[in-house]
C-alpha cells in the first residue's frame, strides 16, 4: 500500500474535510491545531493547513463504513485511526463520530486522541510506556501537551 515509514519532507500539509457536531468548528480547529503543535514543538516538522486540493493529512469525522477498509464500530471501542505516511490515503486521519468528542474529561478528549493519531500519521508506532502519548489505550487523565521524553526521542529518530 501507499504507506512508507516516514514523510520525505519536513513541511507536512493537512486539511479538515468533515467536522463533528459535538463541538463548535472553532473549538475543533483549536484542539487539532494544538495537537499538531505538540509534534511541531518536539521536532523539526512544520504543519501547514490547506483549505482546498489534496493535503498530506486529510482529517475527517466519519462513522461505521466510511470508504476505507477499516469501518468504525459505533460508540466506544475504536475511537479513531490514522494511516502511516505515504501518497493517497497515507497520513489520512479519521475520527469515529459515534464517539462523544469533548475538550475535557468526559466523553473522549479530542486533543489527546488527535495527538496520538497524528503520531501514527507521522509514522510512529505504539509504545509500551504508559506515560507515552503513543501508549495504545486512551486515558482521559493524560495531557497530550506533555509528550513523554520517549515520544520526543522517537519523533526525532524518525525525522
Ligand atoms: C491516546 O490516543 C488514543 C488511544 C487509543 C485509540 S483507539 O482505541 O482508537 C486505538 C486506535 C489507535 O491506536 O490509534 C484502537 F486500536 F482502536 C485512539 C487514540
Ligand atoms: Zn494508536
Amino acid at each position: 500500500n501507499a504507506q512508507g515509514t516516514r514523510w520525505n519532507k519536513n513541511i507536512i500539509t493537512y486539511r479538515y474535510l468533515l467536522y463533528t457536531r459535538d463541538l463548535p468548528r472553532s473549538t475543533v480547529d483549536f484542539l487539532l491545531e494544538t495537537a499538531f503543535r505538540v509534534w511541531a514543538r518536539a521536532s523539526s516538522l512544520t504543519f501547514v493547513r490547506m483549505h482546498s486540493h489534496n493535503a498530506d493529512i486529510m482529517v475527517e469525522f466519519v462513522t461505521s463504513d466510511h470508504g476505507d477498509l477499516y469501518p468504525f464500530d459505533g460508540p466506544r471501542g475504536t475511537l479513531a485511526h490514522a494511516f502511516g505516511p505515504g501518497l493517497g490515503v497515507g497520513g489520512d486521519t479519521h475520527f469515529d463520530d459515534d464517539e462523544r468528542w469533548t475538550t475535557g474529561k468526559t466523553g473522549f478528549n479530542l486533543h489527546v486522541v488527535a495527538a496520538h493519531e497524528f503520531g501514527h500519521a507521522l509514522g510512529l508506532k505504539h509504545s509500551r510506556n504508559p506515560e507515552s502519548l503513543m501508549y495504545p489505550t486512551y486515558k482521559s487523565s493524560r495531557g497530550a501537551s506533555l509528550l513523554a521524553s520517549e515520544d520526543v526521542a522517537n519523533i526525532n529518530t524518525l525525522y
